[in-house]
């Protein structure tokens, strides 16, 4: 079974920050990740994604604040086995097979999965025999992924991990992620791909220019971006003057279909109601993708 030492949460940054020179790459994060579920942290190339998750295992220093895992320094919960870890760059080891490279993780870690278990959740039982520098680059990353899970860690972390995976490979990466965070494990993910925020994740953290811009479900940061989508046909009116209603912010004409996207639904509707312009009505919530854009804009217009 999986270790869980003590109540402390299983990651905690506070008031962390990290430069490169000029750059802030992470800007004064607080932070606190409860035991077991799956987070995702999203935002664009050079958010700060690939800096935090270094910070959080111990790879990077903070210049200020504190980083703890389980409660511990992160050097220490690493050492006592208590974190898996997928980072982007995998260096290749020569001439060990995928299952001995797997088999010597585990052996360093005080309650590992079996071997079997770790290249099956990894979707590459059958490559155990293969040399690990002798594969493609996408089974290198299910080598590494499997490598991550090797010791049955508490606390998975993985940066960017579906990068390299063709769309079936990564939803069957997602899948066996699924059903082993089901175990209490604690997940953390970096990403750039929405849609695999959303489905796989129970909570987001979106980090733009190294600071947490909005912190929850898919859904709450949806209604957080508020606005939706308000489609009509036009019945031969012109779309002009759909610009001046209330909320709406642009239109887009397809044919004789009006798509207004709009910060105030409601209002919009009323007011179309009101020119008696409403037909095959449709309002739709804002998308994930406008939900972050407009949270990562927001993230700029405060810096
Ligand atoms: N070793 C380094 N030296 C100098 N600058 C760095 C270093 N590592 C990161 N940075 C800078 O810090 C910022 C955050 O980078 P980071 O790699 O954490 O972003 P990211 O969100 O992981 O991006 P990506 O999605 O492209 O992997 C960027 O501006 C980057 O150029």
């Amino acid at each position: 079974m999986m270790k869980t030492p003590g109540t402390h949460p299983a990651v905690s940054f506070t008031g962390v920050v990290r430069t490169f020179g000029a750059v802030r790459a992470v800007d004064g994060v607080d932070l606190r990740i409860g035991r077991g579920g799956t987070v995702a942290l999203l935002g664009r190339n050079g958010a700060g994604k690939s800096t935090a998750i270094a910070l959080l295992l111990g790879l990077l220093e903070p210049d200020s604040g504190t980083v703890g895992l389980f409660g511990a320094p992160p050097e220490r919960a690493v050492r006592e086995g208590l974190v898996g870890a997928m980072l982007q760059d995998a260096r290749a080891v020569p001439r060990v097979t995928v299952g001995e490279l797997v088999a010597f993780v585990a052996g360093r870690y005080p309650d590992p999965l079996p071997v079997d278990r770790a290249l099956r959740s990894a979707g590459i039982a059958e490559l155990a025999g293969r040399r690990v520098d002798r594969i493609s680059g996408g089974q290198a990353q299910r080598v590494r992924f499997a490598v991550a899970l090797a010791g049955n860690p508490a606390l998975l972390v993985l940066d960017e991990p579906t990068a390299a995976l063709d769309v079936e490979a990564r939803r069957a990466f997602w899948e066996a992620l699924r059903a082993d965070a089901r175990d209490g494990r604690t997940v953390l993910f970096s990403t750039h791909y929405l849609e695999e925020a959303d489905a796989y994740a129970d909570r987001i953290l979106v980090l733009d220019r190294g600071r947490i811009v909005a912190d929850g479900t898919g859904e709450e940061l949806r209604r957080a971006a508020g606005g939706g989508l308000v489609g009509v046909d036009l019945a031969g009116r012109t779309a002009s003057r759909l610009e001046l209603l209330p909320g709406v912010r642009s239109v887009e004409v397809r044919g004789d279909r009006a798509r207004l996207r709009t910060d105030d639904p409601d209002a919009t509707v009323v007011a179309l109601a009101g020119l008696g312009a409403i037909r095959n009505l449709e309002v739709a919530p804002a998308s994930l993708d406008d939900a972050f854009l407009a949270l990562t804009a927001r993230g700029r217009e405060a810096a």
